[in-house]
This record gives structure tokens, C-alpha cells and sequence, in this order.
């Protein structure tokens, strides 16, 4: 188990990447670190990894504090998003290269039979022969995830792995990456700006924004239940519309409509409204229907992605969006009606704090 207590970094030029984060990473657990560019998913990764050293704070592996330990004497594998595989070398020779050097190292024959496993679980035994630069990018990619694992670590570490390949590669190697640390219950810190990627392939997600973790959660929680602001409109595509409004102490009233909180849930509520202050309401799209007497817009554009189009319209002075079955007759220029399904909506307080 990875637990992360209290990190700090303060870079050389005064700026401070991470704030205070505490993380705890279940032993066999997949945690994606999920935020935008800048935000200091490889900062902490670095941290953990023993290429960087923290400001403040602590690491630990299984109870054990490793912030004094070389990074070649914390028992992690670790992949990056340029493969760093050796060119001179063959697919074989790089995979078992890390089991070759050092002190603990063994004899190549016995370094080619324990990476064996590792070159069957990444499929890579047809280009066993070949140098690095005769393959595609998702076969060096699965050599450098061979190589990661060849020592049998207890962490493995990936940072943005997947974002040299093309779309399809993608999807396939995330999903071979979360097959092969199930399979070897390696405790495997994945680091992501890509929502749909941590969503799909994380037992839980850390999404993080400036320095600080806003929501550590399963990812559906994440999605259905944001704890604040920024949580609700990060995860979800197409992007959550949201719209400013008051209270008035029955309604919150934005310019274009309205909302009784008699028509919300009860049981959601997570504090009083208070009368006069500033809240923001945000809708998913796809919690937004056509109907007859329902708040009047204009279509602006229509994207077809497949199962379902993209409405887009102005609400509120507020480009929104509405998700729709790719069968509904629409045109731009149309004008429609929209109805609040009420009980799934989100409320934000002044500080982005969720409240409903
Ligand atoms: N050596 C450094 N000196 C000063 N600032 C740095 C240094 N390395 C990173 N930073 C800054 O710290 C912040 C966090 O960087 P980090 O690389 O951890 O972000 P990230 O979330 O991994 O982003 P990306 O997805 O773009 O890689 C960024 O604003 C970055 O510019």
C-alpha cells in the first residue's frame, strides 16, 4: 500500500506544484492521478518513484517510509510516455536488462526464463529479436511495460503511457495494461489528463487541480457525486452546463429561469440555502429533455457522435449543451423547449462547494 502524507513541492524557482496531498493507494489497487496539464500528477509521481524529492511530507510502502531510499531500492517499475527503451538493444534484451545489472544480478539464461512470463503477459514474443526502432509504438510500449515488471515490483508506476499512440491503440493497450496488474496484483499508479482513460481503467481516481487532490473516488462516484465545482466539470462529456443564480429564499433565479427548492430532493441537500447569496446550478446534459412549456431555446449547431448528438444552445448568456437519441428530427435554427429533470441537477455554494 502506497500512502502519501502531507506532500509539499516548492520547485527551485519559487513555484509550488503540490500543495498538502495525502493519498492512500490500496495494496493491488489501480489509482489514476486524473487533472489538467500543470496540475502535478508527475510531480507526485516522481516523488513516489525517488526521481524528485519533496519539499515536506512523507511517502510510505506498506507502512514503511521510503523517502530516504534510493529509487533503485524502492521496488518499483516504472513506464513513461516515451517508451525509453534502448535502441541498441533487442525487445528481449531490454526487457531483461534491469534483471541483469546491480547487485542482485542474475545470470542471462535465467534472466530470459523470468522474463519469459512477462513477454508472454505483454504478448510481445514475436519481436523478441527485433531493435526498438522497428516497432510500432504500441508494441514499444508494451516492451517498456515488459521491462517495468520484469523485477517483480510492488508498485508500478505509469506516467501518461498511453498518449503516443492513436485513438484505437489506445483504447486497446489501457485495456491490456488493467488485465496485466489484475492478473499480478501490482499496486499501479497511472497518470492521466485523459477523463474517458482514468475512468475506464482505475479501481479509484484522484482528480487534481493546482497542487491539490479535489476528489479521490471510485469513478462512477466521481461522476455522479462531485464534491465540488471543478470535480463536476472536469469529469462528464459533453461538459457539464452550469448557470449563475441567486436565492431568493423559495427560487434560485439565474436570468432565464428558475428553480423552487420544493422541487428538489430533500434527501440531498447537504446544507441550508441561505437567503441573498450567489449559488451556481449545474445541469448535465443529458439531464435536459425536450418538452412542450419548458424553458424556449434556439438550436445554434447539432453534433452527430454516434448513439447520441450534441444539441448546443444559449441558456443564461451560457453556451450549453443537451444530449439527445441520434434519431430525434432536429435542425439548427429550431426552436426548442428544455425541461430540468430537478433531482439530478448539482448546486454549487460561492466557494464551488456542492451543496445539492
Ligand atoms: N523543475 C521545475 N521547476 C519549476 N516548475 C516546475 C518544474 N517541474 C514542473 N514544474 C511546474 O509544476 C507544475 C506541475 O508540474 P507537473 O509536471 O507535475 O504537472 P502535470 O500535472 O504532470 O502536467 P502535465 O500533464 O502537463 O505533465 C507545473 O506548473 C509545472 O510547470
Amino acid at each position: 500500500m502506497i500512502k502519501i502524507e502531507k506532500l509539499n513541492k516548492v520547485y527551485e524557482n519559487g513555484y509550488e506544484a503540490l500543495k498538502s496531498v495525502d493519498l492512500e493507494v490500496p495494496k493491488g489497487a489501480l489509482m489514476s492521478l486524473l487533472g489538467p496539464s500543470g496540475c502535478g500528477k508527475s510531480t507526485i509521481l516522481n516523488i513516489v518513484a525517488g526521481l524528485l524529492d519533496p519539499t515536506k511530507g512523507d511517502i510510505k510502502f506498506d507502512g514503511e517510509s521510503v523517502i530516504n531510499k534510493h529509487p533503485k531500492d524502492r521496488d518499483i517499475g516504472m513506464v513513461f510516455q516515451n517508451y525509453a527503451l534502448y535502441p541498441h538493444m533487442s525487445v528481449l534484451e531490454n526487457v531483461i536488462f534491469p534483471l541483469t545489472v546491480g547487485s542482485n544480478k542474475i545470470k542471462k539464461q535465467e534472466a530470459v526464463k523470468i522474463a519469459q512470463k512477462y513477454i508472454d503477459l505483454t504478448d510481445i514474443s514475436d519481436i523478441k529479436d527485433k531493435k526498438p526502432k522497428a516497432l510500432s509504438g504500441g508494441q514499444q510500449q508494451r516492451v517498456a511495460i515488459a521491462r517495468a515488471l520484469v523485477q517483480n515490483p510492488k508498485i508500478l508506476l505509469l506516467d501518461e503511457p498511453l498518449s503516443n499512440l492513436d485513438a484505437r491503440l489506445r483504447i486497446k493497450i489501457r485495456e491490456e495494461i488493467r488485465s496485466i496488474v489484475k492478473k499480478l496484483g501490482v499496486t499501479t499508479v497511472f497518470v492521466t489528463h485523459d477523463q474517458e482513460e482514468a475512468l475506464s481503467i482505475s479501481d479509484y481516481i484522484a482528480l487534481m487541480d493546482k497542487g491539490i487532490i479535489q476528489q479521490v473516488d471510485i469513478p462512477q462516484n466521481l461522476y455522479l457525486n462531485p464534491s465540488n465545482l471543478f470535480v463536476a466539470k472536469f469529469i462528464g462529456t459533453p461538459i457539464i452546463n452550469t448557470y449563475k443564480a441567486s436565492f431568493d429564499g423559495n427560487s434560485l433565479i439565474t436570468k432565464d429561469f428558475s428553480i423552487k427548492l420544493s422541487e428538489l430532493e430533500n434527501s440531498r441537500f447537504r446544507e441550508e440555502f441561505k437567503s441573498g447569496e450567489d449559488y451556481t446550478l449545474a445541469i448535465r446534459p443529458e439531464h435536459l429533455k425536450i418538452s412542450e412549456g419548458g424553458i424556449p431555446v434556439e438550436v445554434i449547431s447539432i453534433e452527430m457522435i454516434g448513439r447520441y448528438m450534441i444539441v448546443h444552445f444559449d441558456l443564461d448568456n451560457e453556451k450549453s449543451r443537451l444530449l439527445v437519441d441520434s434519431n430525434i428530427l432536429i435542425n439548427e435554427g429550431d426552436r426548442i423547449n428544455l425541461s430540468i429533470d430537478y433531482p439530478s441537477i448539482y448546486i454549487f455554494d460561492k466557494d464551488d462547494r456542492r451543496v445539492y
